[in-house]
């Protein structure tokens, strides 16, 4: 089964299989959307049914909640929770401070919740997420549907005054009809191209009447794992200043890798 995984789906299997070593007994996890997240679930849900591990997970989304019941890790909510041990989600894009764009897969505002309600947040990525300056990808910002259009020219408005190289934003479609998030709301993609000062970016977006959230998580992330597709992996902990490699092997039971 293994040998049909894509170097960069290995990259992705083995920073998440390194993070849910992270995870212990009785922990209470936030659990991450996407595909990089699916695979750590998948990971965990393992050491649930192989190990008799026991913990609560809190996911970010519809998606990951049938996952991870699927998988059989106990699923509660945040509010069930109150406080998380760790969340461990994966990103659009990570530059050297661990600043992050998250919501490429429309999931920013529960995972922003959730990560900033644990004691840890760490990011798992394969190695091409990581960039110099934020901005490359789109970046998400979740509005209410009321009036949509009017808190689109606001944000166009505000990013004239802002250090952005793009300025076009696009409403995200599913098919021929808006995308609805788990919230109910949409989603505006700009097209930055490169974001010189992400931290005043995204308290000048929250301003702006309707919109929700956005994809900038500053100061939230404290590690970063980074898959590579032989295997290797880092692990980059901000707050200590340390970086760890190691080697994670991909010898696991054909269910982890089933496509669920
Ligand atoms: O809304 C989606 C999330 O922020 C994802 O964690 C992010 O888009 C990365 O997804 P993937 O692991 O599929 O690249």
């Amino acid at each position: 089964m293994t040998g049909e995984l894509s170097p960069i789906d290995k990259a992705k299997f083995v920073a998440a299989k390194r993070a849910a070593e992270f995870v212990e007994d009785g922990m209470r996890v936030g659990l991450g959307t996407g595909s990089t997240a699916a695979w750590l679930v998948r990971c965990l849900g393992e050491k649930v049914r192989e190990e008799g591990m026991r913990f609560r997970g809190v996911p970010t989304s519809t998606r990951t909640a049938e996952l991870a019941r699927e998988v059989g890790i106990e699923v509660i909510t945040l509010d069930e929770a109150r406080w998380l041990d760790i969340t461990i989600d994966g990103a659009d894009e990570f530059d050297a401070e661990l600043n992050l764009i998250k919501g490429g897969g429309g999931a920013l505002l529960q995972e922003k919740i959730v990560a900033t309600a644990s004691d840890q947040m760490v990011v798992i990525a394969d190695a091409a997420k990581e960039v110099g300056s934020l901005g490359a990808f789109p970046l998400p910002v979740e509005v209410i549907p009321f009036g949509w259009t009017a808190s689109q020219a606001l944000i166009e408005e505000a990013l004239v005054s802002m250090d952005v190289m793009g300025r076009k934003t696009t409403l995200r479609m599913d098919g021929d009809k808006a995308y609805v998030t788990d919230e109910g709301n949409h989603i505006l993609d700009l097209h930055l191209s490169r974001i010189g000062n992400p931290r005043e970016l995204a308290l000048v977006l929250n301003q702006v009447p309707g919109v929700v959230e956005n994809g900038l998580f500053i100061d939230i992330c404290d590690r970063v794992v980074i898959g590579y597709g032989d295997g290797r992996v880092e692990t980059r902990d901000i707050n200590a200043g340390t970086v760890e490699e190691e080697t994670m092997d991909f010898v696991e039971s054909d269910n982890l890798f089933r496509d669920v």
